[in-house]
């Protein structure tokens, strides 16, 4: 079953649908239809963050569910699925795979602990890193797959505008079963990403945060509707 699942995913495309809060599509009927959206257009998987939006959009979809829960706490910078009662809800709600942060930063329970809570439910695990270190050590805790989610979101990893494809080739190169995630922004980074070797990729905001996307437009406009130089080239 879970060797069917991966078989799903590999090569594909997973759409992350989140909407940060208090946004305007931060509502679970807005993220199910967000996600039977991209899954009209071919997302083979999507990526749910939340109990009510994981379980709104199982009850519509049939296709694989990366399921995590962002929590922000005191005592910890990690903030995807940092509990194991976070774990427990998640799967509860009808995820398939449980994405976590898999950082080496100080975290309320160890690594083992949260994949082998995962395994034990007979779901897959992805573990969330930011270097090869991580990646690594994530494996060798128990994850089923990781994902280059946190690259950028770490002050020790690489800060950059795009996709870490430095990091891409690095787990490559050292063998690990990786998922592509985190600023992939055209179709033409998707591919770069699966010619450095990920087993899926999983693009957010360039398909599913139309503030963002807008914004890249009026960026763009306003920085032309500025430029003299730009407009007399026009004319
Ligand atoms: C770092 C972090 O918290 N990443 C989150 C993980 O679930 C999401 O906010 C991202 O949207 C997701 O990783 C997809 O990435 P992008 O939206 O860049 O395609």
């Amino acid at each position: 079953m879970q060797g069917d699942l991966l078989a799903q995913l590999d090569g594909m495309l997973v759409v992350s649908c989140q909407a940060e809060s208090r946004m305007p599509l931060d509502a679970p009927e807005h993220i199910a239809a967000i996600a039977r959206s991209v899954i009209l257009g071919g997302a083979a998987g999507v990526r749910i963050e939340g109990v009510a939006n994981i379980d709104a959009v199982r009850r519509r979809t049939g296709v694989p569910i990366i399921g995590l829960i962002k929590a922000r706490r005191a005592d910890t910078e990690i903030y995807i699925t940092p509990t194991l009662a976070n774990v427990a809800s998640i799967i509860e709600a009808g995820a398939d795979i449980v994405a976590l942060d898999a950082t080496n930063r100080p975290r309320p329970t160890d690594l083992e602990a949260m994949f082998g809570a995962i395994a034990a439910k007979g779901r897959l695990s992805m573990g969330d890193v930011s270097t090869l270190d991580e990646g690594k050590r994530a494996i060798d805790a128990g994850a089923s797959l990781i994902s280059t989610t946190m690259a950028g979101y770490t002050p020790y990893s690489n800060q950059q505008r795009g996709p870490d494809f430095q990091l891409m080739g690095q787990l490559a190169g050292a063998g690990l079963p990786f998922v592509a995630e985190g600023r992939i922004w055209t179709p033409q980074e998707a591919v770069r990403c699966f010619e450095l070797g990920a087993r899926f990729i999983v693009v957010g905001g360039a398909i599913t945060r139309p503030d963002a996307i807008t914004r890249g437009f009026v960026d763009l406009v306003a920085s032309w509707s500025a430029d003299p130089q730009l407009k007399r080239n026009k004319s």
